[in-house]
């Protein structure tokens, strides 16, 4: 008798000092686990909330035509050759080449499941000219499974290994010229054909996105068919991205593809707005935002993959893809991130990954060792171990210790995009457990990030929507034909990154033909084309100013091309010489031409493969100055007073000519000329180069150089490069061939001061910079007294006032879409 008490006594020690040691480590798992949503979600915040991957189809077996246009040149670059001097390179967040597999393309997606199930809502959508793999990758076949299976398999993994519990359900939605209607609806039984009813959107009173009426399935297993009725579809074979020109659609097609177009370009608005954090986001322009509203939200997490074709003949469809896309990831990038910046921020992902990892072992760890007490129990008791009342454990209360969750608060357990979460009528239809009864078990309620909007309840992004709707899974074209990328017989004319940015340079490149000469070089110095034309192969020989995808250019507005066009006419100097001060001198008379912005392109030293390298404190001779400053022959600087590094590229046979095949740009006006590197690299750089110049200044040079709009490229900065005018990183390396080493020349623009004789003389005082530099057109216009000159700049001053009276919007430009696609 006495031992069984002694037994019993022993027996309850154990049950009581298992019960707290399970206390005590679930304790500790929420505490680790809070720790990894923190730093796994910084993580992805600093990856970036929108981001943006590329993936290049495989050509097909039954494909024929001409490929190879399309590389993807590394990682994160996509390279597209239109000729064999005309290149273009986009910067992605990441770029998948033909041969990778789905499992790749996966790992890439998993942080942002389980970011979805810790409470962060995720978006993930593909986007493309129809065919280039849009279902491929989302959905896959079932030897290569595709993002959503592979989704919801992993989100059953880990939502069964989790201590929360979840509800999934699974919804469909199409958005049909403007209709929203519930692919899981009720059918006819007869025809088995889908009633179509239009489903309204509602804002929620916490903020969110509520459909009515959409149906919800409950998912019980990842095996489970989600698709209990045939769903028919029938496919639109003018459906995808073409461009309307191109597919020659009329009627309901024509019709369709404006409401796709209008879907898209609504999105590229929205994601442009939410990634230059503007304080309004233009969600409610389209029916697509709307819905997507919770999703595409500033704490969501986005992820756009766009699929290109391999083929020549998409050219024109994989330069708007790549336009858009490039406008989608870069606009915050460029204009916030310094290399300085990047680096950390790729220092710190690193670490934070590190972390993530550590901390899910550890919670695994945890995980096991609770399920191991639990076994223990089971074997004490008898009885089913976790129905058993765990007392928390105090020490482990995470109270202030708590890691602190941005915009974080509870929220319940059902993990779902709420404009997905079914409806009051729809749960009764499909589950018998409401999502109440699910959260008051809840023991930790994964965080909502914004009372207002978007919430990380989990699961189901809404890819299948909108691939299936035939809406998001179309690439935007806009209403012209981009036919201009292409240099051909017909279109002799810049690329231009998309239809509508096309219309606008056609303006200003025609304008541009006319000029009366474009720089050209020549030992001696400037020399003019006799033609009056540009010759791209000239170009070659100036130093290269490079068209990288940041969206530098400012919006180019319908006074700034009528400007262009009409007013400033760009003479040519006849001489331009290098003093020994490092000053470029040029002695003939010379009209400025106004641009908007100037882009360069980024080389990065990070993005350098192995072939090149930056030789930063290469000093040039004075030869070499020499040579360079010929080079700029070739450039088309303007009223410009800025300073940076110029990359001067050297092959591998010592030749110091920089490149030419890198691209085009157009130089544009800037406000904001006046920026200086405050690297001190740059300055080490320069002092070195002024004292040969016996310069106090930061710079050897001051130049000002001129030459036709578009075409010349500029490598410059410090292994990646900076807006010369907005001292903006420009994020977007440019990986370049054939190069073996870069050294840096620093170079300082100042504006420069017409004389009334025409000579040019670089100013060097501050005040006399900007009095010369608010307006180089009056400037102009003061030299001229005449009656004609009075009468340009009358016709000016009312075309100016028209466009601000009509307002840039009216003139269809104001479009942040179209803007986007300027850049
Ligand atoms: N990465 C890939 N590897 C192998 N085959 C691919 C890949 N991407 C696409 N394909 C194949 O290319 C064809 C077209 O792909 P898919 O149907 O996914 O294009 P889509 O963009 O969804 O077209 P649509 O817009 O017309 O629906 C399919 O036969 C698909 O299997």
């Amino acid at each position: 008798m006495m031992e069984s008490d002694d037994k019993d006594v022993e027996n309850d020690e154990s049950l009581s000092r298992i019960k707290a040691e399970i206390a005590t480590l679930n304790a500790k798992l929420n505490h680790f686990d809070l720790q990894r949503r923190q730093a796994l979600n910084d993580l992805l915040d600093l990856k970036g909330n929108i981001r943006v991957f590329c993936r290049i189809r495989p050509i097909l077996n039954n494909e024929y035509g001409h490929f190879g246009s399309v590389v993807s040149s590394d990682s994160t670059h996509v390279l597209l050759k239109f000729t064999e001097s005309r290149r273009k390179y986009y910067a992605l967040d990441r770029v998948f080449t033909p041969a990778t597999s789905q499992d790749e393309v996966f790992s890439e997606i998993e942080p942002l499941i389980q970011s979805s199930l810790d409470g962060y809502n995720a978006c993930i959508f593909a986007y493309g000219q129809t065919g280039t793999g849009k279902t491929f990758t989302m959905e896959g076949t079932s030897e290569w499974p595709g993002i959503v299976p592979r989704t919801l398999e992993e989100l059953f993994k880990k939502s069964q290994t989790s201590h929360n519990k979840f509800l999934l359900e699974f919804s469909m939605l199409e958005i049909y010229m403007g209709i929203l209607s519930d692919l899981l609806g009720p059918r006819n039984r007869k025809t088995t054909v889908r009633k179509i009813q239009s489903l309204s959107i509602r804002t929620g009173p916490d903020g969110g996105i509520e459909i009515d009426n959409l149906r919800a399935i409950r998912v019980v297993s990842a095996d489970q068919p989600l698709l209990p009725m045939q769903i028919r579809s029938q496919a639109d074979p003018t459906g995808g991205s073409e461009r309307l020109l191109k597919t020659q659609a009329s009627g309901r097609r024509l019709e369709e593809g404006k409401a796709i177009n209008l879907s898209l370009s609504s999105l590229g608005d929205v994601i442009s707005a939410l990634q230059s954090k503007k304080p309004h986001i233009p969600y409610r322009n389209s029916k697509l935002t709307q819905v997507l509203k919770d999703s595409l939200g500033a704490d969501s997490k986005t992820l756009m993959v766009v699929h290109v074709s391999p083929k020549d003949e998409d050219l024109c469809e994989t330069v708007c893809t790549l336009g858009f896309a490039t406008r989608a990831r870069s606009i915050h990038l460029a204009q916030e991130e310094s290399m300085e910046l990047r680096l950390k921020k790729e220092y710190a992902i690193a670490e934070l990954l590190k972390i993530v990892k550590k901390l899910e072992d550890e919670c695994q760890e945890i995980r096991s060792d609770i399920e191991n007490l639990y076994e223990n129990l089971k074997y004490l008791t008898n009885v089913d171990s976790k129905s058993f009342d765990i007392p928390e454990d105090p020490q482990y209360d995470a109270g202030d210790k708590k890691p602190h969750v941005k915009n974080v608060k509870a929220t319940p357990v059902l993990n779902q995009p709420r404009f997905m979460s079914s409806t009051a009528c729809s749960r009764q239809k499909t589950s018998s457990l409401s999502p109440s009864a699910i959260r008051k078990k809840v023991q930790d309620p994964p965080v909502k990030r914004k009372s207002s909007s978007v919430y990380a309840d989990s699961l189901s992004s809404p890819v299948k929507g909108i691939s299936q709707s035939g809406y998001g899974s179309e690439c935007s074209m806009s209403k012209t034909s981009c036919s201009n990328w292409i240099y051909n017989e017909e279109c002799q004319s810049e690329f231009s990154e998309d239809s509508s940015e096309c219309d606008v340079k056609m303006v200003v490149f025609a304008e541009q033909k006319k000029l009366p000469s474009t720089p050209y070089l020549s030992d001696k110095g400037f020399n003019r084309f006799k033609d009056g034309r540009t010759k791209k192969t000239e170009r070659k020989k100036g130093l290269n100013f490079n068209n990288c995808p940041c969206p530098r250019k400012k919006e180019q507005t319908a006074a700034q091309i009528q400007r262009t066009k009409k007013g400033v006419t760009n003479a040519v100097p006849e001489r331009m010489n290098v003093n020994k001060k490092g000053h470029i001198e040029m002695s003939a008379p010379i009209k400025l031409h106004t641009f908007d912005s100037f882009n360069f392109n980024a080389v990065d030293e990070n993005d350098l493969n192995n072939d090149f390298a930056l030789n930063r404190v290469d000093p040039l001779s004075e030869q070499e100055i020499n040579q360079i400053s010929i080079e700029m022959g070739s450039l088309l600087v303007d009223e410009t007073q800025s300073s940076g590094n110029i990359f001067l590229i050297e092959d591998s046979s010592g030749d110091r000519t920089p490149q030419s095949d890198l691209g085009n740009t157009e130089l544009h006006q800037s406000k904001q000329y006046e920026q200086t590197f405050h690297d001190s690299k740059h300055e080490s750089e320069s002092h070195k180069l002024d004292d040969k110049s016996n310069e106090a200044e930061d710079s050897i040079f001051k130049f000002t150089v001129l030459e036709e709009a578009g075409g010349a490229e500029i490598l410059t900065s410090n292994g990646e490069v900076t807006d010369y005018f907005n001292g903006n990183l420009c994020s977007s390396p440019c990986p370049m061939q054939d190069v073996k080493k870069i050294c840096l020349l620093p170079v300082k623009c100042q504006r420069d001061v017409v004389t009334p004789k025409g000579n040019m003389i670089l100013d060097q005082k501050h005040e006399a910079r900007e009095d010369s530099s608010t307006d180089l057109t009056n400037f102009q216009m003061d030299e001229h007294t005449g009656i004609c000159n009075y009468f340009r700049k009358t016709v000016w001053m009312l075309c100016a006032s028209v466009l601000l009276g009509l307002g840039i919007d009216n003139l269809g430009f104001g479009h942040e879409f179209f803007n986007g696609l300027m850049l």
